[in-house]
């Protein structure tokens, strides 16, 4: 047997015996279960909540461990004696740096034993003496696993990866933290097998969901992971730095830390629901449901969901903070829509009062004023008619008694107030207005330039109106930038108090906390509670802000309304983003998130991109965010990007013609050259039309390979591929004043292949390479985090 079979065989074992304790638990759990079931009128209550949450935790393991995971033990440490032999909470020494003692000289060589030796995985487990067999990956005893390097190695002689599949341990990778050492494990030297976990997992083929990266976690990561939750934590970090993995995994990383605390929910924002499906398995791979509610930006209200699309230059306008104002007087003038009444007539004291067009609008007027809800209004409008009629009408200073007078004006609001046509009247003229009413009313131009006077010149009025015409009375039609909208009117006009309904009792409910140690069917049942909790809430503990860079000042105050007293996590890359005027939207982040303190991190490396696709990538990044560092790429593939090239004599004909089979033909190369997916990145505007050159089998997915995916250049953002093949670039850098940006984040989709088509606007030179990706022929530039 050699010595890799001997070291998989030894954490076999080693697994072998964890889920012999599991096994332990569950019978204890099963055990707990019977005995809660058989004497439920004994105890103290105290006592029976703690046997509930024994029988609940192990149930949790039981659940975790028997369908959700792979790989659920994948690491462990090697380490010297701790410079105190403190034990913490896990069993494990808390020390981090090395006892005096720990490294001895013999014949010239320095030896050490090791001390400890740690198991790392998904979730925690002691043995019966409360000895670690795994420790949750999130403990602080697990961070040497994730921080030792060999520069500063602490206690960490050898770090190993374990990959695993169910129970099997299939192989195992090793790194030296102290090579100069001669490290001994019960008498025997400390065998290293391999050549880094890092390299086999970037290396791995890509499926349409993103995996998670406990196993391999990098320094300068797991310190964003592992950041204490102060108020806002802001990382900022080039393409493929792990961002959105590093977000992740801090959102499992506080609930473990604080699960009280976080019990108000996280709330993770995305761009596109493309990048929601694409990273919502990693939570519950982590073992985190329920609490983390990943939402796009077009799908944060409720109720509602962004299906369309708006070009570049409307969503400029519906994302700038001047909506606001312009909303604040739609919600108010919406209310004198060309159908309401212009007259109320009613008969008092046998004669009849009316009001006619002017004094209907001076008493809508008074009933505005100021800045209450909109809907909220309504009793005071319903007063302030009340009191114009009763001027109005004959009764009206007749009574010098006061007392008699307000007898009459009561007698006069009770009659009057409650009459079917004057309550119609009030309907009519002050209905409930709901967020949708007011964005339609806005197609309309003449109204929409009335209430954008002076905010909004007119042809960007033009562009709002004719956008807003494609909203039905149900809510389609409506974009990402619409959802910030409706959600900005929810709060200008308020919500009318409901009558409370009581809730009809749902037996459902008597299984929360047993969820996870009954069926599969409570267990779903549970989980759709725990949706529906989700649906209600409004304001989170704690939100984390993905592809930050994107987001409107429009899009800042509806994420803000949610997070009022929430800690923050805001990941983005500034040379990413696809907005036109950064400077505005962060004024409105710093309006939300006030006067909070705030951290930030850097991350350097790049663990997508091969070093040859970003080199290409940096041309376009020089151009398009020159103060921007470009992150270090960690491995290279020795595979140079394609370029290639169809001609055609314009862009009607290029689109039309034999680009069709190109595209189809170049897509179908990097099929075969990769095992995983591949994208294929076009203009916005082409989106629908390269779809079709693939017989859609639906979402830009294609019939044919399960593992091709067309998609526009904006949507393509936070996303990863196997291969891309990015189809007229000079196009996608021309759609918008940020199109250069938006190319940038196209081109640093690949984990192993691009292809460039050049189109017409490309220009390409002999070698094929287009305009837009030929280097200025200034020098390299200086890699983040090279000083
Ligand atoms: N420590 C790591 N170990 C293994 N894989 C990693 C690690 N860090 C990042 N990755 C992988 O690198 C890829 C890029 O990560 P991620 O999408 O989080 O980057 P990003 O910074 O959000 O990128 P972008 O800004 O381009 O959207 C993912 O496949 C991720 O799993």
């Amino acid at each position: 047997m050699d010595v890799r079979d001997r070291e998989i065989r030894d954490e076999q074992r080693h697994l072998d015996t964890v889920y012999r304790r599991l096994a332990e638990k569950i019978d204890e759990a099963e055990y707990l279960m019977a005995d809660a079931a058989s004497r439920v009128q004994i105890g103290t209550p105290g006592a029976l909540a703690e046997r509930d949450a024994q029988v609940f935790t192990a149930g949790r393991h039981l659940a975790r461990l028997n369908n959700e995971f792979e790989d659920f033990l994948f690491g462990r440490i090697d380490l010297l004696a701790g410079k105190d032999g403190t034990r913490g909470p896990d069993g494990a020494q808390t020390s981090v740096e090395p006892a005096d003692d720990a490294v001895r000289e013999e014949d010239g060589a320095r030896v050490a034993d090791i001390a400890e030796t740690l198991h790392i995985g998904r979730l925690g487990v002691l043995d019966a003496d409360y000895v670690p067999l795994v420790i949750d990956w999130r403990a602080p005893a697990a961070a040497p696993f994730y921080r030792a390097t060999p520069v500063a190695p602490g206690r960490v002689v050898r770090r190993r990866v374990i990959r695993s599949r169910g129970r099997r341990v299939l192989g195992v990778e090793d790194d030296l933290l102290r090579p100069e050492l001669r490290a001994l494990c019960d008498g025997a030297e400390l065998p290293v097998i391999g050549d880094g976990a890092l390299m086999a997992a970037l290396g791995r083929a890509r499926g349409h969901r993103m995996t998670d990266i406990v196993a391999s976690i990098q320094a300068e990561q797991d310190e964003v992971i592992r950041a204490p939750a102060g108020s806002v934590t802001e990382v900022t970090g080039g393409p493929g730095t792990g961002k959105t993995a590093v977000a992740l995994h801090r959102a499992a990383y506080l609930l473990y830390q604080n699960r009280r605390k976080y019990a108000g929910g996280i709330l993770v924002v995305s761009p596109t629901p493309l990048l929601v499906s694409y990273t919502e398995g990693v939570l519950p791979a982590l073992g985190e449901e329920g609490q983390v509610a990943i939402r796009a930006l077009g799908s944060l209200v409720d109720g509602v969901t962004a299906d369309a699309y708006d070009d570049q230059a409307v969503a400029h306008v519906k994302g700038s903070a001047v909506m606001a104002r312009v909303l604040h007087r739609a919600a108010r003038g919406v209310l004198q829509a060309p159908g309401a009444p212009k007259q109320l007539r009613v008969v008092a004291f046998g004669r009849r009062v009316e009001l006619d067009k002017a004094a209907l609008d001076r008493v809508r007027q008074q009933a505005l004023g100021g800045t209450a809800p909109v809907n909220l209004l309504r009793p005071r409008a319903r007063r302030l008619l009340l009191d114009a009629l009763w001027e109005a009408s004959p009764a009206a200073g007749r009574y010098p008694d006061a007392a008699l007078a307000a007898e009459a004006r009561e007698a006069f609001n009770e009659d009057i107030g409650t009459e079917e046509s004057f309550l119609a009247f009030l309907d009519a003229w002050w209905p409930e207005i709901t967020p949708l009413t007011v964005l339609r009313a806005m197609a309309d131009e003449r109204r929409l330039a009335r209430w954008a006077r002076r905010l909004l010149p007119h042809g960007r009025v033009q562009l709002v109106a004719r956008s807003l015409r494609r909203v039905t009375p149900e809510g389609g039609g409506l974009s990402a930038h619409d959802v910030a909208l409706l959600d900005e009117l929810r709060g200008i006009l308020g919500t009318p108090p409901k009558p409370v309904r009581p809730r009809e009792a749902d037996p459902l409910d008597q299984l929360t906390g047993l969820a996870e140690v009954t069926t599969y069917a409570d267990r779903m049942a549970g989980a759709r509670q725990a949706r529906e909790r989700e649906a209600e809430r409004v304001d989170y503990a704690h939100v984390i802000v993905d592809e930050a860079q994107d987001l409107t000042p429009m899009q800042w105050r509806m994420v803000g309304r949610r997070g009022r007293q929430a800690t923050w996590t805001i990941v983005g890359d500034p040379a990413q983003s696809s907005w036109y005027a950064p400077e505005e939207a962060a004024a409105e982040k710093d309006a939300v998130l006030g006067g909070r303190s705030r951290r930030t991190f850097e991350l350097t490396v790049n663990y997508r991109n091969p070093a040859e696709i970003a080199r290409v990538a940096d041309v376009v990044r020089r151009r398009a965010a020159a103060d921007a560092r470009p992150p270090r790429a960690v491995r290279e593939t020795g595979v140079e990007p394609r370029f290639t090239t169809v001609l055609a004599p314009g862009e009607d004909a290029w689109w039309a013609g034999e680009t069709a089979d190109a595209v189809r033909a170049e897509a179908g190369r990097l099929l075969g050259d990769v095992p995983g997916t591949v994208g294929v990145i076009v203009p916005m505007a082409r989106r629908e039309l390269v779809a079709g050159w693939f017989a859609d089998g639906g979402g830009g997915r294609t019939e044919g390979d399960e593992r091709l995916v067309v998609l526009g250049s904006l949507e393509a953002k936070g996303l990863e591929y196997d291969a891309t093949l990015v189809v007229a670039p000079a196009e996608i850098a021309g759609e918008s004043p940020a199109g250069p940006r938006v190319l940038y984040v196209a081109l640093t989709r690949a984990t192993q292949r691009l292809t460039v088509l050049s189109g017409p606007a490309d220009r390409p030179g002999a070698d094929g390479v287009p305009a837009p990706l030929v280097p200025a022929g200034d020098g390299p530039p200086a890699p983040a985090g090279a000083s």
